[in-house]
């Protein structure tokens, strides 16, 4: 079943088209990553589904029906992950859980248990009583996670839950996403993050200028780039690289170095893998595994939209 379907989704402030006829459909569930630069529209576009923006114009399907106005049922179904923290400093963690679950309709001892299991998902439970004004970013994120699912709801709408905290909390909520969709929620996820996107969505679209460009698996997205390989290699821990002499072999078009992964796009018929090779054994840079792959997401929307999302 689809749990959301949108056709020809239009809503403009002012002179700018944020969502320009958008058409989606997400199944029940799937990870559904948003990607797209700046002011694309994919905050505009999920706002649209949980009823904090009003569309200019378009159809909306929730749950298999067709909604004009989103009203308290389909609300309850739903958990919005705000890309703004959304908690009460002078509540503690398990007051603001369980206030958000009062919002949801939540009473009584059902209250306080999902209140108690919702912290305990995100690793709060041993700091229900403190103030959020005493946790890090990344704490803070979790507890507006831990509100936004204590109703266990079908549709999860995150807007990007990871900006700018710690790669403990980070790598935490990504594995959280993963436990609530195979617990059955299906989710929205936006992201400026590629490799979020890569290692988390079951399907991917990109938006760019308030339209959705393209759409696919990371693997069909990638495969939209049919020119260029990639040349993955997984060095040992602590090895110093510098993607600058990498960058200056013939051949190499692209470097990115990700904790000990090194991956080297090139077109397709090039064959600077021995050069690479050989700067790897100059440097007495350790080798644990290398593989040749298609490109990147990051290339594949660079080819889509002309420039790269971190642009
Ligand atoms: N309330 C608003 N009033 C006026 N313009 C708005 C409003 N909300 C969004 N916009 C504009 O609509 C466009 C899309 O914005 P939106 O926030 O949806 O993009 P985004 O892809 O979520 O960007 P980001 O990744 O920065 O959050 C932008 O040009 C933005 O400036």
């Amino acid at each position: 079943m689809a749990i959301v379907a949108v056709k020809k989704i239009v809503k403009r402030f002012g002179d700018i088209t944020a969502v320009d006829h958008v058409d989606l459909t997400i199944q029940e569930g799937e990870i559904y990553g948003l990607l797209g630069p700046n002011g694309a529209g994919k905050s505009t576009m999920i706002n649209i589904l949980c009823d904090m923006v009003k569309r200019d114009s378009g159809d909306l399907w929730l749950f298999g029906h067709k909604v004009n106005k989103i009203g308290k049922k389909e609300k309850e179904e739903i958990g919005v992950v705000p890309q703004n923290i959304a908690i009460y400093d002078d509540l503690t963690a398990k007051e603001n859980v369980m206030f958000f679950g009062s919002l949801y309709g939540l009473k009584g001892d059902l209250l306080k248990e999902r209140t108690l299991e919702a912290l305990a998902f995100v690793g709060l439970l041993d700091q229900q009583k403190k103030l959020p004004k005493t946790f890090s970013g990344g704490m803070k994120r979790r507890l507006n996670i831990a509100c936004a699912i204590v109703h266990h709801p079908k549709l999860i709408i995150m807007d990007e839950p990871t900006v700018g905290i710690d790669t403990q909390s980070r790598n935490q909520i990504l594995n959280a996403v993963k436990k609530l969709n195979s617990k059955g929620s299906t989710i929205i996820y936006t992201t400026h993050y590629m490799e979020e996107a890569e290692h988390l969505c079951t399907r991917i679209g990109i938006m760019d200028h308030g339209k959705v460009i393209a759409e696919g698996t990371c693997e069909e997205l990638q495969s939209i780039v049919t020119d260029r390989k990639s040349i993955v290699i997984q060095t040992g821990i602590d090895q110093v690289i510098k993607p600058e002499s990498l960058k200056s072999i013939r051949g190499v078009l692209h470097v990115t170095i990700d904790e000990h992964v090194v991956t080297i796009e090139c077109p397709k018929e090039s064959d600077c893998i021995t050069d690479v090779l050989a700067y790897f054994a100059q440097q007495k840079i350790v080798i644990r595994d290398i593989k040749m792959q298609g490109v990147s997401l990051e290339t594949a929307f660079l080819s889509l939209t002309g420039r790269r999302l971190s642009d």
